[in-house]
């Protein structure tokens, strides 16, 4: 397995770098970003936060705005920020921003002409952690996170695999996809026309349906442009009520869906997944 070091970036004594790989689920180039604490320089191996970011984004977006590096330096937490979907030429795309490359919305599709290339949920919980544990110094207690479709994707992956994350935290997440316009054309797309197909995928859904808790917190700004329409957290929080499912959910008064929010709560999602990334 070969990876290849595209930058390297001293950051609060400790590292982030970004690296190309060839990926054989996606079947094409990937790129993605980490951040090594200075525990790493001592020999110590530490637990790893994989973040999903939003529609539009890649590697870059998270590790550049959210003002993480300080925060998991001191509680020596790795983070790992993958791109948002497979990318390059011969890869299909959409001319709008909600679908294609910049848009994989964590799924593996089952669609033509995406079914060859966008199998981000399988990349996300299978390849990238393997790749991550054999190169880096961490240890294979994971937790993730995400923005927005990240935050779905998030969710989504700790609910349909208790046992591979500690905890999940989402910032302004596409709750309820199979009951918003983003879900509906990225998973009409993706998945087909059978919306019974999409319930894998809907957050909400599958937290009515859980019985072991990964720990979850969101975090929700109550001026975000993209709230009534797209991202549907009472949905959320329904499901939790039915299941007693542990969620913390915040509505953070005059907050918008942008970097400016994360950035002033990453800090509480960090020491979040510090509880539950260093339990024996
Ligand atoms: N229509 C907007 C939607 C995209 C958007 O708001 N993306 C969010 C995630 S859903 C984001 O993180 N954008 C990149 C950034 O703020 O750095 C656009 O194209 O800018």
């Amino acid at each position: 397995m070969t990876i290849e070091n595209l930058s390297s970036n001293k950051s609060f004594d400790g590292w982030h770098k970004q690296y190309r790989h060839q990926s054989d689920s996606l079947g094409c180039a990937m790129r993605f970003a980490i951040y090594l604490p200075p525990q790493v320089s001592n020999g110590q191996r530490v637990p790893v936060l994989y973040w999903l970011s939003g529609l539009t984004c890649t590697d870059e977006n998270f590790m550049n705005k959210a003002g993480a590096h300080r925060v998991a330096a001191e509680l020596g937490i790795a983070i790992v920020a993958p791109d948002t979907s497979p990318r390059g030429e011969d890869i299909p795309d959409d001319d709008s921003y909600d679908l294609g490359q910049g848009a994989g919305f964590y799924v593996n599709a089952s669609e033509s002409p995406w079914n060859q290339h966008y199998h981000m949920y399988d990349y996300v919980l299978n390849e990238l952690p393997a790749l991550i544990e054999s190169v880096f110094p961490v240890t294979d207690q994971r937790s993730i996170a995400g923005h927005s479709m990240g935050g779905h994707g998030a969710l989504v992956l700790a609910l349909r695999n208790s046992d591979r994350y500690q905890s999940v935290s989402a910032f302004s997440p596409i709750s309820n996809p199979v009951n918003c316009p983003w879900g509906k054309k990225a998973f009409t797309a993706y998945l087909g026309k059978d919306t019974s197909r999409w319930a894998d995928y809907d957050a909400s859904m599958l937290l009515r349906e859980s019985r072991r808790f990964v720990p979850a917190l969101v975090d929700q700004g109550d001026a975000d442009n993209f709230l009534t329409e797209q991202l549907h957290p009472e949905a959320l929080m329904t499901a939790a009520e039915i299941t007693n499912y542990p969620l913390e959910l915040n509505f953070r008064q005059g907050y918008d869906h942008s970097y400016y929010f994360i950035s002033s709560f990453i800090e509480s999602h960090l020491r979040f997944h510090q509880k539950h990334l260093f339990k024996e």
